[in-house]
Parts: structure tokens; C-alpha cells; sequence
């Protein structure tokens, strides 16, 4: 029976806060604004450079411009896999579900062409079937259009996947979608964002914890 798992990146698979920190520091220095710390960066993460760039710049009195975008794109795309790395356990998790055959496919916010440069940088591209980023679709989640859009490029049923993430964009985007949701406590998110689904407190739980949600998945 068919069995997707779709994964959130940055801070579910990807532990990326280091690079898009760096890449965000040298955007604020080189207009002259001070940088940020580690933990209000990750708290920054979640809804795609364009709204990153404009809390940045909220918080830094910069006027907001799809130029900054432009302009932190193009560094971090050429530094986005300088430090970042998989969590630990994610390779293996990722391997045993595929093992297990589950279909496995990445729902990011993130823009299409960094989130393949680091997928490809840490040899995670050959273990997955689709990669739609947060530029991808003309929406992104929360809104269910962008699982729905990537499970439509799969071929496949809302009803026989499962969505892991670490924030509510990811929680709310699968309950839209009628896709079943875990929540990935070792990310970015603090534990609220789970908004009721299943907890999983560290990657290598995932086999065990999705095998289980199997049989609740509907036949298809
Ligand atoms: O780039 C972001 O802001 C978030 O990306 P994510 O959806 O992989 O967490």
C-alpha cells in the first residue's frame, strides 16, 4: 500500500539556522545595521526568505525590497551548505523509512533552488522522489496547496501521506490538507507549534511512530 512521507527542511531535516544566520548578518552589516543572535534568527525561519527579509528589516528600521531578497539569495545560495548539516539520526531515519518503502518527499518554505543545493551538498537528493520549495507553487504552506501540489507530482492520495515538521505552518498545512501530521521537537519550533499531532522527540523515533500511523492511514 502506498505510504508518503513528506519532510519540512529547515529544522526537521536540516539543521540550517548556522548558514542562513550568517547570510542574514552580512545583509544587515553591509547596510549598516547590527546582526542578530542565533535564537532570534531561528525564530525568524519558517515562512521563506521574502518574510524573513521583512522581519529583518523590521527589526533593523530597513526598508523592506525585493532587491534585499535578491541580494541575500544570491549569498546564501553560494553559502548555504557551509554548516549546515542533517540532524543527527536524519540520514538513518531517512534510509529505514525508505527501507520500509515509504515514498519520501520535501514540503519546504524554503526557495526551491537552495533547499536542492544543500540536498545534493549532503547526498539526501538520491533518497527522494520530489522536492517543492516555497517558491515552487503559487502558495506555500500553511496553505495546503503546497503539499497537495507536491503529492499531485507523486501521483499521490492526502489520505495515505504524512507531513513532519517543526513549526504550525507545517501542523496546519497537513490538517488543511487531510494529510496526517508529526511534529519534529528537535527543530526550531517551540512545543505548542505541534497543535495537537503526534510528537515525535527525536528522528530516530520516525520509523516507529509513522509504521504506527499505517494503519489509520485510509486504504488506498
Ligand atoms: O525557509 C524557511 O523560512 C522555512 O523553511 P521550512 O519550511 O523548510 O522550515
Amino acid at each position: 500500500m502506498d505510504r508518503i512521507a513528506l519532510f519540512d527542511l529547515d529544522g526537521t531535516l536540516l539543521d540550517s539556522a548556522p548558514d542562513i544566520h550568517a547570510a542574514l548578518d552580512r545583509l544587515m552589516a553591509a547596510h549598516g545595521r547590527p546582526g542578530f543572535s542565533r535564537e532570534e534568527v531561528r525564530l525568524m525561519i519558517g515562512d521563506g526568505v521574502p518574510v524573513l527579509i521583512q522581519r529583518a528589516c523590521a527589526a533593523r528600521t530597513l526598508a523592506d525590497s525585493p532587491g534585499l531578497v535578491a541580494e541575500f539569495l544570491a549569498d546564501y545560495e553560494a553559502h548555504a551548505a557551509d554548516e549546515t548539516r542533517p540532524f543527527p539520526g536524519i540520514p538513518e531515519a531517512l534510509a529505514a523509512l525508505k527501507a520500509g518503502g515509504w515514498r519520501l518527499a520535501v514540503c519546504t518554505n524554503k526557495p526551491e533552488k537552495a533547499a536542492r543545493i544543500i540536498l545534493d551538498d549532503q547526498g539526501l537528493s538520491p533518497l527522494l522522489e520530489a522536492v517543492g520549495g516555497g517558491d515552487s507553487f503559487p502558495v506555500r504552506k500553511p496553505h495546503p496547496g503546497h503539499p497537495l501540489g507536491i503529492l499531485a507530482r507523486m501521483g499521490a492520495e492526502p489520505s495515505r501521506a504524512v507531513l513532519i515538521g517543526d513549526h504550525h505552518n507545517d501542523t496546519r498545512a497537513a490538517k488543511a490538507a487531510g494529510i496526517a501530521a508529526v511534529f519534529a521537537a528537535w527543530g526550531y519550533g517551540g512545543p505548542e507549534m505541534a497543535e495537537g499531532a503526534p510528537v515525535a522527540a527525536a528522528p530516530a523515533d520516525l520509523p516507529k511512530i509513522l509504521a504506527g500511523m499505517l494503519a489509520g492511514l485510509l486504504p488506498g
